[in-house]
């Protein structure tokens, strides 16, 4: 059963894989995916280290490309197209669907650059100081940068260097965003405005991401995937989808035994 079944309102679907086997080389690194992702929701990735989350995700905004060794079988859309077609620009597919990292990479450029720099290169044409304004704004950092914004980026705490790249990502116009672990390098005070923001990001956009953290999954997250690993007879180890529901069920009635283990902390 695909993941809007599950979701109120049937909400249109924006990602989905199907499917989807990928390889680095010829170890497979995860296995028969099928995931759609709803629109104006969060849904959180989580599982033991090594189980292909980041690996999926990257696969959403074809970040994966630029390794040499990655191959793809299967489909990976973005509403109706395959994201993998030849016709398909990756650069368009980035600006659409936008990342944020792990660990906070402002531009060693002036807050106020960090934002304009994409947006140039993106030919926007309308006032540049309006969309530098509106994203910190989303971005929840307006109130304390406005007054430095000739300020290296890099001069701004890591909380504050993270919603400077989320306001980045949001300054190209994105329809999605993909978060890879956000807050794993953030204080605990930091990590709950950014879990504050995701909450109203996703009036205006779909987010996916992937975290260790499982109180983090279950506070921001409408929908939760859990994935596993498994080891072949030859040793291989690949991550595949255990399953994927309201958040509320993974945690407090999944269908898996695997998901209930990984829940109440017994592996991974
Ligand atoms: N660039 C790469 N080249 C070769 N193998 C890779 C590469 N990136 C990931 N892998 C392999 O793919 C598998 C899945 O890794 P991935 O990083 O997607 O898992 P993960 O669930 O995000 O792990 P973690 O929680 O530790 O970040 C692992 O076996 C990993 O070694």
């Amino acid at each position: 059963m695909f993941l809007t079944d599950h979701f109120p309102n049937h909400a249109e679907t924006v990602l989905s894989a199907k499917n989807l086997n990928v390889y680095y080389g010829k170890s497979l690194a995860l296995r028969d995916v099928c995931i759609d992702i709803p629109k104006n929701s969060v849904t959180a990735f989580i599982g033991p280290s090594g189980c292909g989350k980041s690996t999926l995700i990257r696969c959403f905004n074809r970040l994966n490309d630029l390794i040499s060794s990655f191959r793809a079988e299967g489909k990976v859309n973005y509403f109706d197209q395959n994201l993998y077609a030849p016709t398909i620009d990756p650069v368009e597919v980035r600006r659409r669907i936008g990342m944020v990292f792990q660990k906070a990479n402002p531009f060693p450029k002036s807050i106020y650059n960090n934002i304009a720099f994409g947006a140039r290169i993106n030919g926007y044409k309308g006032d540049m100081d309006e969309l530098v304004e509106k994203s910190l704004r989303q971005a929840a950092l307006w109130d304390e940068v406005k007054d430095k914004l000739k300020d290296s980026g890099l001069a701004l705490s890591g909380g504050q260097q993270q919603r400077l790249c989320i306001a980045r990502a949001i300054a190209v116009q994105p329809d999605v965003l993909l978060m890879d672990e956000p807050c794993s390098a953030l204080d605990p005070i930091s990590t709950l405005r950014i879990e504050e923001l995701i909450h109203q990001l996703k009036e205006q956009y779909t987010i996916v991401i992937v975290t260790h953290n499982m109180q983090q999954a279950s506070r921001v997250a409408d929908l939760t995937a859990f994935f596993n690993a498994e080891v072949t007879e030859k040793g291989q180890r690949f991550g595949y989808l255990v399953e994927c529901d309201r958040t509320e069920i993974i945690f407090q009635s999944p269908k898996e035994q695997s998901t209930q283990a990984y829940v109440s902390g017994r592996f991974g």
